[in-house]
């Protein structure tokens, strides 16, 4: 497959992945006329059937496979089990005292539905998003949840079946005329998903919107009734078909990173409040690799942007396949080395790009600028949920793995990565462990920081950590980075989402404040929780009606 090349309507030899930047290479280029497209359509079709002669059926997905995955409901965690009904919304019972200074709205998306009639989902990253809602004022909380609306979930509910590409899931064919019909829109883009499960943010401007990896999948929603008001449409002409799923927002901007696939490289982008069009600050070329580094997320300092490049890359031909490999539509180059690059933020140019420590990551946690005694930046340091450059991760999130826990201690080990890039002009980057993982129970990731603290020297971070044996993470964490200590709450059986932190208005130490977790019980029921940021002892809890599926990202909404 790796000699399989497509050639675009203008003759350029590129990959079938490059050509997902089709409409931005060949307008970059060329411009793009109907005539051109109909020119394309006709390549394409011949290039699907040279597709068909070397790629298997099965790969091809024509055939329905009988891969349904097994669901044992005595094993069945209410974490991974689909949400019960479309919407519910109410006030909650309050045991202990909620704040009266948190007046706002905790909003927490993730896959909470994974499954389309009988055809059971097998990656927690590919459930139809679901929701969350915290209202907190007076002391009261008012919680509800939603299915956001996409264009994705919307078709799957009408027809029965999967109709978009989601992160393992693709849609079967009935026959080789339909796939090759589906095939040229993965091309165009149109096949891929808009179910915006990963993340939410609220925009400078007051709008809030839901993300996944997939530009399209940038929904508006309503943060009060939870309903989907549309899609968040991108107004400049950069193209492209995906970005991180973790844009960096602030009151001020939101920056975020589009991977290049056809050259490979990453557009740092960025959106002023109030608008639609983000605006390019400069591109960073890799430094290894036949595509880009994953970039789930990435960190930000005060004057830099730090563009990670994971040897973990985008690839072709598993993005055509239809059964997922144990890397989905990624593969691990460890020739190709894993690779941080600065961006000045002011002019773009890129300050240095440095050889680190190979490294897998879902999740920056947050950068900072280090001074000699003169006031000159000498480094950076740029912390992660670091997986000891082990994918395996990615393998056990799959529902499967998830719902069978027999009690093995099955979770791959994790750390809080801190690399340090020099600013010397070194070619060389360091990564070590911020504190010893023991302190968490060497489990780490989603984690969360006091936002005041964002691209500057910070002492916590909070996070999800493991009491082991365990095959998910199952403790909410306070790490100090200064005292190398870890403070940690769990709850046996439970399975607790990010703890988002919320800073006490103001407040002057960084941790104080509250953070709120969701947290998913064994006999099925759930309930929201408070604790304090600075003693990390729980303030107040409140019992769901029923327990939610497990959640992924979450953001304040404060009251106006
Ligand atoms: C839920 C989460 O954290 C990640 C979701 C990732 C998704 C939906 C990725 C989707 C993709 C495609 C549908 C095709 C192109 C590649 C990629 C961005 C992985
Ligand atoms: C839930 C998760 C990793 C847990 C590992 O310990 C990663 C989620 C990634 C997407 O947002
Ligand atoms: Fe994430």
């Amino acid at each position: 497959m790796d000699s399989l090349w497509f050639s675009d309507i203008c003759g350029h030899h590129v990959s079938p992945f490059t050509m997902l930047d089709f409409d931005q290479s060949c307008h970059r280029k060329h411009g793009f006329s109907l005539e051109n497209k109909l020119v394309f359509a006709r390549k394409l079709y011949k290039q699907a059937l040279t597709i068909a002669r070397v790629v298997s059926p099965s790969q091809l997905a024509i055939v329905p496979s009988p891969d349904k995955e097994p669901v044992d409901p005595d094993q069945n965690h209410v974490a991974w089990t689909s949400v019960k009904q479309e919407r519910w919304e109410g006030e909650l019972v309050v045991q202990g005292e909620i704040p009266l200074w948190l007046k706002g709205t905790y909003l927490r998306n993730g896959p909470g539905l994974w499954h389309i009639e009988d055809y059971n989902f097998r990656h927690l990253f590919d459930g139809y998003a679901t929701l969350v809602k915290l209202h907190f004022e007076d002391g009261r909380l008012i919680a509800g949840h939603r299915q956001i609306e996409s264009e994705a979930y919307k078709a799957a509910k009408k027809n029965k079946k999967i109709c978009f590409r989601e992160f393992s899931e693709v849609p079967k064919h009935e026959n080789f005329m339909a796939y090759v019909g589906d095939l040229s829109k993965l091309l165009s883009g149109s096949s891929l998903t808009d179910n915006a499960n990963t993340g939410v943010v609220k925009l400078g401007d007051g709008r809030v919107v839901c993300l996944t990896e997939t530009q399209k999948g940038s929904l508006v929603i309503d943060p009060n009734s939870l309903e989907t008001l549309g899609r968040f449409e991108y107004s400049d002409s950069l193209g492209g078909l995906i970005h991180s799923a973790h844009p960096i927002v602030t009151d001020a901007e939101f920056l975020t990173l589009l991977p290049d696939l056809l050259k490979p490289g990453y557009l740092v982008v960025r959106m002023e409040p109030g608008t639609n069009e983000r605006k390019v600050i400069g591109r960073v070329n890799c430094s290894g690799g036949p595509a880009p580094g994953w970039v789930h997320s990435f960190p930000v300092t005060q004057h830099y942007v730090v563009v990670p490049e994971m040897p973990l890359r985008y690839c072709a031909q598993n993005l055509l396949r239809a059964e997922p490999t144990p890397l989905y539509k990624f593969q691990w180059h460890p020739q190709s080395k894993a690779f941080l690059h600065v961006m000045c933020k002011a002019s773009g140019k890129v300050v240095t790009s440095v050889e680190v420590p190979l490294f897998v990551t879902f999740h920056f946690i947050n950068a900072y600028e280090e001074e000699d005694e003169d006031g000159r930046v000498t480094s950076i340091i740029a912390d992660c949920c670091e997986h000891h450059a082990d994918t395996s991760i990615l393998d056990q999130l799959r529902l499967k793995n998830l719902r069978f826990f027999k009690g093995e201690d099955v979770l791959p080990d994790a750390r809080v990565g801190r690399f340090k890039i020099p600013l010397d002009g070194s070619r060389n980057g360091k990564l070590e462990a911020a504190l010893d993982a023991d302190e968490h129970g060497r489990g780490m990731d989603m984690c969360s920081i006091n936002p005041a603290y964002l691209g500057k020297k910070y002492r916590y971070a909070y996070a999800c950590g493991a009491q082991r044996p365990c095959h998910f993470p199952n403790t909410l964490t306070k790490l100090d980075f200064v005292e190398k200590k870890a403070k940690n709450w769990y709850d046996e059986g439970a399975v607790p989402s990010e703890p988002f932190f919320v800073a006490r208005p103001g407040a002057t130490e960084e941790d104080d404040g509250v953070v709120i977790s969701l947290i998913s019980e064994k006999n099925g029921g759930g309930y929201a929780l408070l604790l304090d940021g600075s003693t990390f002892k729980e303030i107040a809890r409140a019992k769901l009606p029923y327990g939610l599926p497990y959640g992924l990202h979450g953001c304040w909404v404060p009251k106006k």
